[in-house]
């Protein structure tokens, strides 16, 4: 058996990060990963800009103005959002001005509207405000030629606001990575057709199509594999370019075991027990062209954990992206973890006295043919080999699931 560190070094050792790209219009990249550290083309803002709707003022016509002494100035212009101008301000002078409309060079403070009485032709100024007060000054959020998103960042709609704002219109990304993903099992027929005795609907095709997906990777095949070695062989070989195969089922020990018996002569497929729960047997290694492949176990629960501990990482890699920080959680009612095993908990995650705890998504943590229940899970804990029993109070890191 080995550890669950030393396979995981083991698959990650085996992928490359990608050095394909595509640059892609800002509302084409949510979601995808970013290729090189972003610079600004702009000082943002890009110009001195009024914070408030008010006035442009020179504070030295405004020494000891208050309510009881207020000042009373010419007002020279107006300036809404989107102004070019730039009107001189001479002494006795204001320029009325609009939140987001450039400054006056000869101005050195803005008035807010409220502290006024409003004027339009004359106001009356009941303030004396501060050095550049309501002043945003350019390049105070970014200065132009800065870096303002770093390479590997996963573009959220925040990243491609900053984006934007600093003057890009088009991204490069990392190219998604290629996956092709197969479930093998004579037992498997397409969900929502008729079921003979013995079959069932093959729900691993849908999760791990998902779970790439989620991952920020493409599908490029799908298959479901009869037991027959020929068949599995026949799909390999006709494979699409990918950067990834995944395969579940047919990894164990029984007479039917059909990635097995396909990887399993190659030499270039390791099949190995993880010292992990669920999902024990596990297969990974290359194809003939080198393309890497997992062989995961069969069993939904284990598919799930298995991606999350082995699969997801890889493709991660592949991508540039670091792998996700686990969340400490606090166990809400405890369970029981078996010695000398990883164990991967489908917990789900609730708030209990104000603070969120993690409870096993279902009773029995280690059926992992429980597809359904799997569905009650938002994470997986992740409790160390060493530890038999999981108290409550007690912290546990938690993978948090897809949403
Ligand atoms: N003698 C032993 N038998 C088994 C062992 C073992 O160590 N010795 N390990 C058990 C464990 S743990 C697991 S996990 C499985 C892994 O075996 P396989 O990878 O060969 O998986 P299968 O036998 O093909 O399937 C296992 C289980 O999962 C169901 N399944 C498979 N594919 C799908 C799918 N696409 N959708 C839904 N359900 C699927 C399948 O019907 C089986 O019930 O081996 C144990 N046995
Ligand atoms: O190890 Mo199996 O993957 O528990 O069900």
């Amino acid at each position: 058996m080995i550890t669950v560190e030393a396979h995981l070094a083991r698959v990650l050792a085996a992928v490359e990060p990608l050095t394909r790209r595509e640059t892609l219009p800002l509302a084409d990249a949510a979601g995808r990963t970013l290729a090189v550290d972003l610079v600004s083309h702009l000082d943002v803002p890009p110009f001195d800009n009024s914070a408030m709707d008010g006035y442009a003022v020179r504070r030295a016509d405004l020494r000891g103005a208050s309510p009881e002494a207020p000042v009373t100035l010419d007002v020279v212009a107006d300036l809404p959002a989107g102004a070019a101008e730039d009107p001189a301000i001479r002494r006795g002078q204001a320029v009325r001005i609009m939140t987001g409309a450039p400054v006056p060079s000869g101005a050195d403070a803005v008035v807010a509207v409220e502290a006024t009485d409003g004027g339009v032709e004359r106001v009356r100024i009941e303030v004396e405000p501060l050095a550049g007060r309501h002043i945003r000054r350019a390049g105070e959020d970014a200065r132009r030629g800065t870096a303002v998103l770093t390479a590997g960042t996963v573009l959220a709609p925040r990243h491609l606001a900053a984006a934007a704002a600093a003057g890009h219109a088009v991204l490069d990304v990392v190219a998604r990575p290629r996956v092709a993903v197969a479930a093998t099992g004579s037992e498997l027929v397409e969900p929502g057709e008729p079921l003979a005795h013995g079959s069932i609907p093959d729900s691993n095709s849908t999760l791990l199509a998902a779970l790439v997906a989620d991952a920020g990777a493409e599908v490029v095949a799908a298959a479901r594999l009869h037991d027959e070695p020929d068949d599995v062989r026949a799909w390999l070989d006709r494979l699409p370019d990918c950067d990834l195969v995944i395969c579940s089922g047919g990894v164990s020990v029984g007479d039917h075991d059909v990635v097995r018996a396909v990887l399993g002569t190659t030499g270039e497929v390791v099949f190995e027990q993880v010292a992990m729960q669920p999902g024990r047997p596990q297969a990974f290694g290359a194809l003939a062209d080198g393309t890497p492949v997992f062989g995961l176990p069969g069993n939904p629960v284990a598919v799930h954990v298995s991606f999350e501990m082995f699969a997801r990482p890889a493709i991660l890699r592949l991508l540039g992206r670091r792998a996700p920080t686990p969340v400490p959680l606090v166990v809400g009612a405890g369970w029981r973890s078996p010695a000398g095993r990883v164990q991967v908990m489908p917990v789900a995650v609730t708030t209990q006295v104000a603070s969120l705890v993690a409870v096993p998504a279902y009773p029995g943590g280690s059926a992992s043919h429980l597809v359904t229940g799997l569905a009650a899970a938002d994470g997986f804990a992740v409790v160390p080999a060493d530890v038999t029993e999981v108290a409550v109070g007690q912290t546990v890191p938690v993978l948090l699931a897809a949403r």
